[in-house]
């Protein structure tokens, strides 16, 4: 689906991403984790510019127009989908195929309130509800997701999450919750300073590891090289070249 090589991005001469060679397939379901400021939305927002048309992105930012409805705000992740005219009707008079699709979203999504409500009366679970639900509108093949859940409950985001993975072929999505990240995707990268420092299939990792792994990357202020974060790791039940496996 997407290789990426010798990958760098800045900013203001500082380097948030370097990466040598990263690759992502058709139908994996893939958690990047890592300490904040580690790089992963500049990951993710790259990975999203780079396969834009058959992608949709539920970024951490939201992008939520405040005096719009629900109904708005979620259809405006498919307004290149439409004809001007089109979008610009419904903007008027939401249609009734529109309104239908939507309100199976905000279902689905566990968003109880009206689509007629402006987001600015929402919580801050429901915002996070209606940016997912414009990425879910968008109804693309990928869905790549910055920690979509934070603002949820965990029972309500592991209920949406199998959701979210239902419907979409591939998902790669930024996480801080490890379980999660274990439980539910199929490989698991993991970021540190801008650098891949683990990648290995989900079903080679435990809890322990994974969660030792993330407190690691959380507690290492001293930049004592990126590779011992994952050499340091209670590895015992993982093949060590499998931590950073390069996925044929
Ligand atoms: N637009 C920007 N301008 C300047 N610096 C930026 C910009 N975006 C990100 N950075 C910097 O790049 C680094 C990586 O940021 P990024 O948002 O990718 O991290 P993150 O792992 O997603 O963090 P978090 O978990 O807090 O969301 C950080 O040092 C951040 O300050």
């Amino acid at each position: 689906m997407l290789t990426l090589n010798n990958l760098i991005v800045q900013f203001e001469g500082k380097t948030a991403l370097d990466i040598d060679a990263l690759s992502f397939y058709h139908g994996e379901k893939v958690a990047i984790i890592g300490r904040s400021g580690c790089g992963k939305s500049t990951l993710v927002n790259h990975i999203f510019e780079q396969l834009r048309p058959t992608s949709a992105l539920c970024s951490q930012r939201q992008g939520l127009v405040e005096n719009l409805s629900v109904f708005h705000n979620i259809f405006m992740g498919a307004l290149n989908q439409h004809s001007w005219y089109y979008n610009l009707a419904n903007l008027v008079y939401p249609f009734k195929e529109p309104r239908q699709a939507i309100q199976q979203i905000a279902d689905a999504l566990e968003l109880d309130c009206p689509l007629s409500q402006p987001v600015s009366a929402l919580s801050g679970g429901q915002r996070q509800r209606v940016a997912l639900g414009r990425a879910l509108y968008q109804r693309q093949a990928l869905l790549i997701g910055d920690e979509p859940f934070s603002a949820l409950d965990p029972v309500m985001g592991q209920r949406l999450l199998t959701e979210v993975l239902a419907s979409h072929d591939s998902v790669i999505m930024v996480l801080h919750d490890m379980d999660m990240a274990l439980s539910y995707f199929d490989r698991v990268i993991g970021l540190r300073d801008g650098r891949t420092v683990l990648d290995i299939d989900a079903a080679a990792l435990d809890l322990h590891t994974l969660e030792a792994f993330y407190q690691e990357s959380c507690d290492s202020k001293a930049a004592d090289g990126v590779d011992n974060a994952a050499a340091r790791l209670d590895l015992s039940q993982v093949e060590p070249q499998q931590c950073l496996a390069k996925h044929e």
